[in-house]
């Protein structure tokens, strides 16, 4: 048996990664310290899911890793580039071009069409949707004849699909979704996760979903979990079936 440490990911490589990231809220007696330094890498066209308790530092991971928010130390690298030390300007810049995000509260502009509310990234950044990829998905997602309605005519199920149309059409290289499916019944929940799933296989997307929802992380190929600020776990391919246990571990733990 190797007593050897695993091997540091090679996070020049992963489409955004996490290298020694500390973030600390607060200060003095009442600082909280979210991460603990943490150092992780998602590849490229993999589904991965954050898992961990609550208060574990998933979501300020994961906004980190978007640049929703700056860590206090530490670095983060999206498609090998530096997003340390960037200007608000250029993270910007980087969330409207670079990535995606789908949250739990859909987060449509109510005034909106589905439609405009799909194109609006693409729209403010400039750029023309791929016409092809943007019926692609309007047809996958089921939203053929829901283009002209505003959030408010549509179900719960029906505004997430519009958010991850949204997400996908400009091809960024990182989707981001938080607890996608927090709001959503079990079969609707079901729908989001196999889209996301068949988006990896079919469209080669980059996925990562904080959630703390076995049933959803099962739809992930690989699993990181997270305890404390600090990574407690990382389960990949055919050891996915023991995701559940070890969130339940780690629950216990808690
Ligand atoms: N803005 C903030 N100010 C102070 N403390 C914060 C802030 N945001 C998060 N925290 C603290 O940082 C720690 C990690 O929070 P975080 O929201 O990342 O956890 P989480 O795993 O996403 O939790 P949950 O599953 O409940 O959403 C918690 O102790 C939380 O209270």
């Amino acid at each position: 048996m190797s007593t050897h440490a695993p091997a540091p990911p090679d996070v020049s490589r992963a489409a955004v990664a996490a290298v020694d990231l500390v973030k600390v809220y607060g200060s003095g007696d009442t600082a909280v310290r979210a991460l603990d330094g943490v150092t992780v890498g998602f590849d490229r066209a993999r589904f991965t899911a954050i898992m961990g308790p609550s208060g574990s530092g998933k979501s300020t991971l994961m906004h980190c890793l978007a640049g929703l928010d700056t860590a206090t130390s530490g670095r983060v690298l999206l498609g090998g580039a530096e997003l340390t030390g960037r200007s608000d300007r250029t993270l910007t810049r980087v969330r409207r071009e670079r990535v995606g995000f789908v949250f739990q509260s859909f987060n449509l502009l109510p005034q909106l069409t589905a439609a405009q509310n799909i194109t609006l990234p693409l729209d403010l950044a400039g750029r023309t949707p791929d016409r092809d990829l943007l019926a692609h998905l309007v047809g996958v997602l089921g939203l053929a004849d829901r283009l002209g309605h505003r959030p408010s005519e549509l179900s719960g199920g029906q505004q997430q699909r519009v958010a991850l149309a949204r997400a996908l059409v400009s091809r960024p290289e990182v989707v981001f979704a938080d607890e996608p499916t927090g709001n959503l019944d079990s079969h609707s929940g079901a729908e989001v996760l196999s889209f996301l799933r068949d988006s990896v296989r079919d469209l080669g997307q980059t996925i990562v979903m904080v959630t703390h929802d076995p049933v959803a992380a099962a739809y992930a190929d690989r699993a990181v979990l997270l305890a404390d600020g600090r990574i407690a776990g990382d389960i990949d391919g055919p050891d996915r079936g023991s995701v559940t246990e070890a969130l339940h571990a780690l629950a216990a733990r808690a």
